[in-house]
């Protein structure tokens, strides 16, 4: 993979470690034991943001993200004409009951998937006429399902540069609904992206999932947050159907959950260093998928404390692996599990997560290089991957502008000193506080200027 595909393009206002080239890590002098709290959930953040703004009335949202996809998705909106204040963690949308004031114009989602996925539907639902683009990162990730999605139900949204990409023109006098087949086989996403607009279609809207859906919680959470909104939505058959009626959006005052992708990082800390953390602000039936990754982690040896309104987990002085586990359902976390497996005491083969692949890098090959490169055996397969236990050496790694894959790799530096990061602040594209936080904690971690 080529380095130079890393962009600062999408960094935004909110992102830290600007002039930060390298962050070299290591192990903390003493066990870890702590409380913490996780900021806003993106996915959370990003749908009631959109939804607030569509709605009718005024929204007051607690405890947003401040990120780089969320400061996108309020940049978006507001390029679209929406009022949004922000006071500390609460954003007030002033709603524009379903017609963007803007009604031409170009708006950049930098590399927001869920802002991507989300707003070309909200936009053919209205009327005008706007250019969406994103980072090189968010043009390289494919979109068409939902645009010819769209485009089947009275949209007219056509490709600027590549077919199947960003950017993508959006000419938009409303969406009819009735039948809609789309696939969710590649990104539950563009199924959030449907339904979300199908509050503002002309009539119901029944979606048919033709071919499975990846991450099915992500879906149930749009569901629920609609509701929260004022919208009807009902699942039929499990995911295969999905039907919304064209009610519209009423404004509401919210509290949105913690990010329990970010989570997952902290209480994998307290996993590998048999260390304890407590996670203040999440629970475990959150309906986040990622909230049940404390699963794979007690299979893994550590105990776990599923309490109301919190997470507390104490690690193990030896992970266990020796198993086979489908990442599907809580697929971000597939990187997490990867940086923790050569620690256990047996190999652990994760499946059914090709579509990765086509997430912020093809973090299937990703991962692998970057395990490679530290000397652990590692199998790759075209929907997952295999690694058995090591010791990893030291090495200087690419994060290939992926959060995730900087956060993970994060975790054997709190195992192995002097793990070096290039590029850490790309963590900015969800956890913008992650080293200062892991820092508090304990790990030492050195930050090298460009
Ligand atoms: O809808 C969402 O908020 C998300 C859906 C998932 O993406 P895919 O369904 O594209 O895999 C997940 O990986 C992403 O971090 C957030
Ligand atoms: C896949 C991810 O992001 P996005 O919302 O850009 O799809 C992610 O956060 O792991």
């Amino acid at each position: 993979m080529n380095e130079s595909h890393s962009t600062l393009e999408s960094r935004s206002k909110w992102a830290t470690l600007h002039s930060v080239s390298i962050a070299e890590i290591s192990p903390p002098h003493h066990p870890i034991h702590s409380d913490l709290m996780i900021p806003g959930s993106k996915s959370v953040t990003n749908r009631a943001l959109i939804m607030a703004a569509m709605a009718k009335g005024t929204s007051i949202l607690k405890g947003i993200l401040k990120s780089d996809d969320t400061y996108w998705c309020i940049e978006a909106l507001k390029a679209l004409g929406v009022t949004i204040e922000i006071n500390g963690n609460t954003a007030i949308v002033h709603g524009v009951n379903g017609k963007w004031p803007h009604s031409d114009g170009t708006i950049y989602v930098g590399s927001a998937g869920t802002a991507a996925r989300f707003l070309p539907g909200v936009l053919a639902a209205s009327q005008g006429r706007w250019m969406i683009r994103g980072s090189q990162q968010m043009m390289s990730r494919p979109i068409s399902p939902l645009i010819n999605a769209l485009n089947q139900i009275g949209a007219q949204i056509g490709y600027v540069e590549k077919e199947g990409h960003l950017p993508i023109e959006v000419i938009a006098d409303g969406i009819r609904g009735g039948e809609v087949p789309i696939s969710g086989r590649t990104s539950s996403q563009y199924i959030s992206g449907l339904l979300m607009a199908g509050a503002y279609a002309k009539e119901s809207m029944n979606i048919r999932i033709e071919d499975g859906l990846v991450q099915p919680d992500y879906v149930k959470i749009t569901m629920d947050l609609m509701r929260i909104f004022g919208a009807n939505v009902r699942d039929r058959c499990n995911f295969t159907e999905i039907q919304v009626d064209p009610t519209g959006y009423v404004g509401e005052e919210v509290q949105l959950d913690a990010d329990a992708s970010t989570a997952g990082y902290f209480l994998s800390l307290a996993a590998v260093t048999n260390g304890n953390i407590r996670i203040n602000n999440l629970s475990y039936d959150s309906l986040q998928p990622d909230a049940r990754f404390v699963d794979v982690l007690e299979k893994m040896g550590c105990e776990v404390e599923r309490g109301s309104g919190f997470i507390q987990l104490q690690g193990t002085n030896q992970l266990r692996g020796g198993f086979e586990i489908s990442m599907r359902e809580m697929s971000d976390q597939t990187l997490t599990l990867a940086a923790l497996a050569p620690f256990a005491d047996g190999p652990i083969s994760m499946v059914d997560v090709e579509h990765i692949r086509m997430h912020e890098c093809d973090r299937i090959k990703a991962i692998c290089e970057s395990l490679s490169k530290m000397g652990i055996r590692v199998e790759e397969r075209q929907d997952g991957l295999t690694i058995y236990p090591g010791d990893p050496r030291p090495a200087e790694l690419d994060t290939y502008d992926d959060h995730r894959l900087a956060m993970s790799l994060t975790l054997i530096g709190a195992k192995v000193a002097g793990v070096r990061l290039k590029d850490p602040g790309c963590v900015s594209k969800t956890c913008p506080s992650f080293f200062a936080e892991m820092e508090r904690l304990g790990l030492t971690i050195r930050m090298e200027g460009n």
